[in-house]
């Protein structure tokens, strides 16, 4: 069978742990190119790991790859999705609050037959969400909490002037939907766009972050009313090398990765 071959854009907490993931051996993928802000640095990286990968420039990912991670800021998810979309190729985007306010990107891979794949990343329980869409979900609801130091520097906090240095108490930071998360919040609750784009859409998908002192973790919990079914579910996620991102995140994608060539497929 030949190998699937997968780019990865953004060389940081995520990029790394796929990048050595793959290097180490995933069956039917390979690591075929690195896209980094700084190909020097990611050069240094991938030698100093032993892992033997060109580094590319992200328009020219298409020629080298079949799918894309997507493990970037949220600012550069158009200059990674674009090329590989017309070039009817799949990226696979962390950086899902970035595609609430882009439904175009979603419109081109319909129209060229790429594919947008949204792992369940640092979340839980995706595949009864889209389940239950298939039939009538009433409500989803979504609570957030954070060490302070998950959640600093957010853009809703510093246009607010809401400061979450010091806090000896829980402090809700922010109520609102998943829309609105995601514009305030880039890069803390990407989970919460997942979840809207699984289920009721970024308008309906509601949305409380806690700054909570007393947690180490990156803690969701989630409600789901439907039609079919009500169930809870909740997540405490271990903070990797980047303090907003849960080790969970690069081991989720590694498992949709897999089943791009598993012979058996285990969940939807
Ligand atoms: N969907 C989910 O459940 C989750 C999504 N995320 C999101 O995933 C993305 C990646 O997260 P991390 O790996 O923790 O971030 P990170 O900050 O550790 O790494 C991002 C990397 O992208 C690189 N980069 C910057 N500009 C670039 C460019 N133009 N081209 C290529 N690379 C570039 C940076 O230099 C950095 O190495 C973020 O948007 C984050 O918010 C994070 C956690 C959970
Ligand atoms: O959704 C995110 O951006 C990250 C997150 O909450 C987590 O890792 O728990």
């Amino acid at each position: 069978m030949v190998p699937m071959r997968i780019g990865i854009a953004g060389l940081g907490a995520i990029g790394r742990t796929v990048a050595r993931a793959l290097a180490d051996g995933m069956p039917g993928l390979e690591l075929a190119c690195v896209a980094a802000r700084d190909p020097g640095k990611a050069r240094a990286w991938l030698e100093s790991q032993g892992i033997v990968a060109p580094v590319v420039k992200l328009e020219s990912m298409p020629s080298h790859a079949d799918l894309v991670v997507e493990c970037a800021p949220a600012s550069v998810l158009d200059d990674i999705c674009r090329p590989m979309l017309s070039a009817r190729k799949k990226v696979m985007v962390l950086s899902a609050g970035a595609l609430l306010p882009r439904p175009e990107l979603i419109e081109l891979a319909r129209s060229k037959g790429g594919q947008i794949i949204v792992p369940t990343g640092a979340l839980i329980g995706l595949d009864a969400v889209t389940a239950a869409a298939q039939g009538t979900i009433h409500s989803v609801r979504m609570v957030t909490r954070k060490p302070p130091r998950g959640l600093a520097g957010a853009p809703y906090l510093v246009e607010n002037g809401i400061s979450v240095d010091g806090l000896t108490a829980p402090l809700r930071v922010f109520a609102g939907s998943a829309r609105e998360a995601a514009i305030g919040f880039p890069a803390n609750v990407n989970v919460v766009a997942a979840l809207a784009l699984a289920g009721i859409g970024p308008d309906r998908t509601t949305i409380e972050i806690w700054a909570d002192p007393g947690v180490e973790r990156n803690c969701h919990s989630i409600e789901v009313d439907a039609d079919s079914a009500k169930f809870s579910m909740s997540i405490e996620n271990i903070p990797s090398e980047n303090p907003r991102t849960g080790r969970i995140t690069a081991l989720s994608v590694l498992a949709a990765l897999a089943k791009q060539r598993a012979p058996l497929r285990v969940g939807t």
